[in-house]
């Protein structure tokens, strides 16, 4: 008989008193087979016992309680495996209870953070003024993916008098090391007012100089190439990048912008805290970034002159613009930085200047180039709306702000939506924080993941399931008067009081752009006080560059394929995995007038 068989039976079975005298543990494969057999046990308590917490927190739900933890096997460990590396699955199921949206708190290698889901709690987490700061998010990625050298991390790390120009109460910090306030100062400046206004120009300046490079002008022959991302990423990378950090850089270090994809595609790994032992080239592309970006500034030092301010009042051959001399004055000031620290900081500037709007911008123009009907529709809108000039099939700035047609406007918003996937970071350093009827405690991280909110089937209008969260439709934010269940949100929910944006275009019969109601829903930017400082700047780049391609060239899609890489899911907008091959050749003047 087996020594694990049981001898001591009574009527109605074994006695766990008997199952354990007759194992025969002086037999050690015995012993490592019951040790074997046991060692689930403790695993699965953990595991009951949190399940049972868990749904008792949102079954019986106190005021203003702690989000409850997301129950897991292993105690330290948590959910840290399939939280980094099946991210877009695992969010989507950690934010669910009974088919509705909600905060969880996530364990993660003995540290915990929260997630803050659901649309009325986003909206809730953008309105509370305490969860106005990304800086600890922000240090997070200087240190780690940027490479700013520790001594400057203090600095960073001591900041807790928030992003407001009054600090806060409980606050010593001096006024010169306020870096979380000053910085976003700075970027207020630039990308609001006649800073946005001038970034703007220059860059479609000289985005039309980069595509005439490459179909040249007057010339109408189809130019065929390898890959529509790599084309978007060259144009217009280059123009973002020149328009808002001069000439200098580019030409001082010529690959810097390829070195740039190579680092934005190695930035999950950073962000995962790989050594570099595991990814040498990624570090060794970095390091060059921040070369590149060293050599730069000095050489701005030594050759910028007040009078090398350009007509606009803004840009500079040397710095590029006021942005960048600002921020050299500024954070030369706070303790601890050097031009090493620089170097890092503006890394972080510069990547996050460029990696959302041009992927953004490029899955904009291949959802509609994909769509031959779609395509020939929005020229015709487009052309109709006096928004691209017949004559030079150029959009015009002014025009496009103030009449885009309900549909472009309608298709970036869809784009955003569907491929957003971006965690925002929010704590409150100072004192508990109740928002939404939950409470996030003193200094711990509060995170709030686009992906989730954009697919809630709770919230998103999918005509009775014809349209899914998870495919693009270039209606989804269009309501037409008169057709009940039109527009963004399901028809069966409130709208709320919230309102992000006036509908747009609105001319009778026509259908119009609407965001009503999607507060804490329709999230790319982030929100509240630290929302994207460079929203206004990517939506007119966005919006410019497809009304150019659509309305200056024929662009046509040549493979079906589109399969979308989520590997750097958490950190921006997706890109498609493969290269998508596709020609492209200038249309007439004049012909562009249809319908
Ligand atoms: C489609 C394009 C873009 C998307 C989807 C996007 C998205 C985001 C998001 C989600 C955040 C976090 C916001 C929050 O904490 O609430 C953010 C922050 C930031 N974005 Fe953007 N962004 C885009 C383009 C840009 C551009 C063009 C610039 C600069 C010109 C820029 C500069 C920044 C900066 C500097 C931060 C960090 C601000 C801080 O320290 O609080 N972004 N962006």
């Amino acid at each position: 008989m087996d020594a694990l068989t049981l001898s001591n039976h009574t009527a109605a079975g074994p006695t766990p008193h008997g199952f354990l005298r007759s194992i025969n543990l002086s037999d050690s494969k015995t012993t490592a087979r019951v040790v074997i057999l046991l060692l689930p046990f403790p695993f699965l308590l953990h595991y009951l016992i949190g399940l049972a917490l868990f749904h008792h927190a949102h079954l019986r739900p106190k005021t203003n309680q702690v989000p409850p933890t997301l129950p897991h096997l292993i105690p330290l460990l948590g959910s840290a495996i399939p939280f980094a590396f099946d991210c877009a699955n695992f969010i989507r199921r950690a934010t669910q209870y009974a088919n509705t949206l909600v905060p969880v708190r996530l364990t993660l290698l003995a540290s915990s953070i929260f997630l803050f889901q659901g649309r009325r709690t986003v909206a809730a987490v953008w309105k509370e003024p305490r969860l106005g700061s990304p800086i600890l998010i922000y240090t997070f990625a200087l240190q780690h993916v940027f490479g700013m050298p520790a001594r400057a991390l203090a600095a960073y790390r001591a900041d807790n008098s928030g992003s407001h120009r009054r600090p806060h109460p409980a606050s010593n910090v001096e006024e010169r090391n306020r870096v979380d306030y000053l910085t976003h100062q700075i970027l207020f400046r630039a990308f609001g007012g006649r800073g946005l206004q001038v970034a703007v120009e220059r860059c479609v300046g000289i985005l039309g100089r980069e595509l005439g490079g490459v179909v040249p002008p007057g010339e109408e022959e189809w130019v065929e190439m390898g890959d529509l991302g790599g084309f978007v990423q060259m144009v217009l990378g280059t123009a973002v990048l020149e328009g808002l950090y001069g000439p200098a850089l580019g030409r001082l270090s010529p690959g810097f912008l390829g070195d740039l994809w190579a680092f934005d595609r190695a930035t999950p790994k950073f962000a995962k805290l790989m050594p570099r032992w595991l990814m040498p080239e990624a570090y060794r592309v970095r390091g060059r970034l921040l070369e590149g970006i060293r050599r730069w500034h000095d050489y701005a030092r030594q050759h910028f002159h007040e009078a090398a301010v350009g007509e606009d009042g803004d840009a500079d051959p040397y710095w590029g613009s006021e942005m960048v001399r600002s921020r050299q004055k500024v954070l030369m000031e706070v303790d601890g930085q050097d031009y090493e620290a620089l170097a890092a900081a503006d890394l972080g500037l510069i990547w996050a200047s460029v990696t959302n709007v041009v992927p953004s911008t490029l899955m904009t123009a291949l959802h509609i180039f994909r769509n031959p009907s779609l395509t020939t529709r929005l020229r015709s809108l487009l052309f109709s709306s006096g928004t691209v000039s017949p004559t030079t099939l150029k959009p015009d700035l002014t025009t496009l702000l103030h009449s885009t047609p309900p549909l472009l406007s309608s298709i970036y918003a869809e784009t955003l939506r569907l491929h957003l996937q971006a965690y925002v970071t929010r704590s409150s350093p100072h004192a508990d924080v109740t928002v939404g009827g939950w409470t996030l405690p003193r200094d711990k991280v509060c995170m709030v993941n686009t992906y989730a909110a954009h697919m809630d089937e709770g919230v998103w209008n999918t005509r009775g399931g014809r349209y899914p969260v998870g495919k693009f439709w270039e209606e989804r934010f269009l309501v037409y008067p008169g057709v009940p269940g039109s527009g963004p949100l399901r028809p069966d929910i409130e709208k709320g009081p919230v309102k992000v944006e006036k509908k747009e275009g609105a001319t009778k019969g026509e259908p119009t752009f609407s965001l009503e109601g999607l507060e804490g829903a329709w999230i790319p930017y982030g929100g509240g006080y630290a929302a994207c400082p460079g929203r206004h700047f990517a939506k007119r780049i966005i919006l410019y560059t497809t009304a150019l391609l659509v309305g200056g060239y024929d662009i046509e899609i040549l493979t079906d394929r589109l399969e979308m890489d989520d590997s750097c899911f958490g950190l921006g907008t997706q890109k498609p995995k493969h290269e998508v091959p596709f020609r492209i050749r200038r249309r007439k003047g004049g012909e562009g007038i249809v319908g």
